[in-house]
């Protein structure tokens, strides 16, 4: 497959045995691309020069300009890196495990580590909000994003604020799990490339997301590398679709769409920022409700049960009871 003008073989991707068509790959000045945005589907845009400043940040002007912070570092002694929210395990003092390693790098100390990185050694993944430490270049970098552009998708699709632009840098082969996001995302690919694998919200019966109150909110319980068919039988019929990102692609990835992100095995690193918004206010609400409004409305009532049953263990059990002999 050859995307961004690099061609790979499927040794550079997962073999999963679920079926994808491809995401399209449009222009910002095609009507098509706005459209999409509009009805909140996925796209490629190809030539929006949304972060082109950025495109010289590899390891070296990092290190350089990035400014004396300090960095969130997750280390995985396989190629996946599926998120945890800490607050919840200490919340309800569950006797969680947490799958990687958190540590705090300087960036000299990370980017040293990433240069003598060899594969069959821990994987590594730099995830840390861009903040207000970085040096004067990187600020005049940032400064010179198209703000234009993306300020004017904000305003027609009705976002939120901009809350912030996390700064991605992976090592080949890293995989973040299937997972969802409550808030809009413009994914801009910087160095390196990465593919993705999304599905709509309507597949949320197909990939059996955590309790809203586990460490793994919002991620799939369902192992791609091993899916448990017997558990998760509907995981069985699922369908998505793919985009590899090279260096200047930028993906929109609609709120509440399941993604599977890998960095391309055998390759280089990884550098991307995404750009989160808030979603706006939800307007005119229509009927049938449509996926995302109804994973929303499964997440209130969750976190209202545990509201209610102040203990976890109780809110399977009467859900169970509310359903069985009523709506079976
Ligand atoms: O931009 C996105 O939404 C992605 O999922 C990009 C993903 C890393 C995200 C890490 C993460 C996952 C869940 C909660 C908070 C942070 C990647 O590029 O590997
Ligand atoms: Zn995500």
């Amino acid at each position: 497959m050859s995307e961004n003008g690099k061609t790979f073989e499927e040794s550079h991707f997962h073999l999963y045995d679920f079926p994808t068509v491809s995401i399209p790959r449009l222009s910002h000045l095609n009507p098509d691309t706005d459209r999409l945005i509009s009805e909140m589907k996925p796209v490629v845009l190809t030539d929006t020069e949304l972060v082109a400043s950025a495109q010289k940040w590899n390891l070296d002007y990092l290190e350089k300009n990035i400014g004396p912070g300090s960095y969130t570092v997750y280390l995985s002694n396989n190629k996946k890196f599926k998120y945890f929210d800490e607050s919840k395990i200490r919340e309800h003092n569950l006797n969680f495990t947490p799958p990687t390693e958190r540590i705090e790098m300087k960036f000299w100390d990370f980017a040293e580590r990433l240069r003598n990185w060899k594969d069959g050694e821990k994987r590594m993944y730099l995830q840390q909000p861009l903040n207000d430490t970085v040096g004067k270049n990187m600020v005049d970098d940032f400064l010179s994003f198209n703000w234009n552009w993306i300020a004017r998708q904000k305003k027609e699709n009705n976002w939120g604020p901009l809350t912030s632009n996390l700064l991605l840098i992976s090592t080949p082969g890293n995989i973040t799990p299937v997972h969802y996001d409550e808030q809009e995302n413009f994914f801009a690919q910087i160095h390196g490339y990465k593919r993705f694998i999304l599905f709509s919200p309507d597949c949320y019966d197909k990939l059996y997301p955590h309790p809203v109150w586990h460490p793994h909110d919002r991620q799939s319980q369902v192992d791609f590398d091993v899916p448990q068919y017997d558990k998760f039988p509907k995981f069985h019929d699922i369908s998505g679709q793919e985009a590899v990102l090279g260096p200047g692609d930028v993906l929109y990835l609609p709120m509440y769409w399941w993604h599977h992100v890998e960095t391309v095995q055998h390759g280089d690193y990884a550098v991307s920022l995404n750009f989160w918004y808030k979603s706006g206010p939800s307007g005119k609400i229509t009927y049938p409700l449509q996926g995302f409004q109804k994973m929303a409305v499964m997440r209130n009532i969750e976190k209202m049960l545990v509201e209610t049953l102040k203990d976890v263990n109780e809110v399977g059990p009467l859900l169970q009871a509310l359903v069985e002999g009523r709506y079976t």
